[in-house]
């Protein structure tokens, strides 16, 4: 039995595995420049986040209807709860969608035909977090969040995505404020190829309550300290920073000198069709190759409940964070 853990960094776009982006275009006529789901494995060679974002943002094209939105959730959810997963908090990126004539009902109805009985069915609980693609226009983002605003009962927070250097968070103030205004939770991919000031402007700008990836504050003793002392939760993609070369090698990931500090550390998958792993693939990864002890797993265990939005069900976190002390390692 793997060790219970909350995933809270996971783009659900990115559990497009090949087989089923061939499936999908198959069923809805999208023709797609790979022979075959080899070929296309073949093109998960990476230089940087942009490499693999526009691969990512292409391959997109396959979904279409409701139905593909569910068939890919519900692939997600099996694959995550045989690695452990027992709840899960999921970007989705509807600007993509909505660039394709994709609408918003589409995404979300679509997602929550699986999200609305995934604990049933796959015995993980959903939260959704709506992305703003931090490359589009503050403008784009206000009309994304009004575009949501139907669909508010299903979505817990927002977060922000895509290209990160260039594209600082004080971009996006205002949305984050009405955001906010409207009771959504946020966080933002920060730190991720960005510097470590992106982080600080996160925190002081947009008030995020966690930050997606983080693994350069490690450059910053002061930001470290902060981040420690205000209990601010990192969302770690170890598998994801070494196909993206943020860093060069699994066994230079600094996660064991972050979790020495005293941070707040979580372990995901981020894009685990891409990358090659879901959420125990990397912490397999991270166990193996930079030592972790089966205490620091289930400290990662725990602080993935503490770092997840169960505010809403605190009886729901006390139960899985009971699981997660009486795991017997094996
Ligand atoms: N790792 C990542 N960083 C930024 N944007 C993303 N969108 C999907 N995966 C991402
Ligand atoms: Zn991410």
């Amino acid at each position: 039995m793997p060790l219970p853990i909350a995933e809270l960094h996971l783009h659900i776009e990115g559990t497009l595995e090949p087989e089923l982006a061939f499936e999908l275009a198959a069923r809805n006529g999208v023709a797609l420049p790979y022979a075959d789901t080899d070929a296309l494995r073949e093109a998960y060679r990476f230089a940087d986040l942009q490499s693999f974002l526009d691969l990512y943002y292409a391959l997109m094209a396959v979904l279409r209807t409701e139905r593909d939105f569910e068939d890919l959730a519900n692939a997600y959810l099996a694959r995550a709860a045989a690695q452990g997963v027992r709840h899960a908090e999921i970007f989705f990126d509807p600007q993509a969608h909505l660039a394709r004539g994709v609408g918003m009902e589409t995404v979300v109805e679509g997602l929550w035909r699986a999200l609305g009985s995934s604990v049933q069915n796959h015995g993980v609980s959903t939260r959704l977090i709506l992305c703003f693609l931090r490359d589009e226009s503050a403008e784009s983002a206000l009309a994304t969040l009004d575009a949501a605003t139907p669909y508010l009962d299903r979505i817990t927070g927002i977060g922000l995505d895509s290209a990160e250097v260039g594209h600082p968070p004080a971009k996006f103030r205002e949305v984050y404020g009405k955001a906010a205004a409207l009771g959504l939770r946020r966080v933002a991919h920060a730190g991720e190829e960005g510097p470590p000031e992106y982080i600080t402007e996160a925190l002081d700008v947009l008030g995020v309550e966690r930050i997606d990836h983080g693994l350069r504050c490690a450059e910053d003793p002061e930001l470290v300290e902060r981040l420690v002392r205000e209990r601010i939760p990192l969302t770690l993609c170890p598998l994801s920073n070494v196909r993206l070369r943020t860093v060069d090698t699994l066994a230079d990931h600094p996660l064991p000198a972050l979790l020495d500090a005293g941070l707040l550390c979580t372990v995901n998958s981020d894009d685990p069709a891409y990358f090659g792993g879901y959420a125990g693939d990397n912490l397999d990864a991270v166990r193996d190759t930079l030592g972790l002890s089966d205490e620091r797993l289930r400290e990662l265990a725990r602080n993935s409940f503490l770092a997840s939005f169960l505010e809403d069900d605190e009886e729901l976190r006390a139960r899985y964070l009971a699981e997660v002390e009486a795991y017997v390692f094996p």
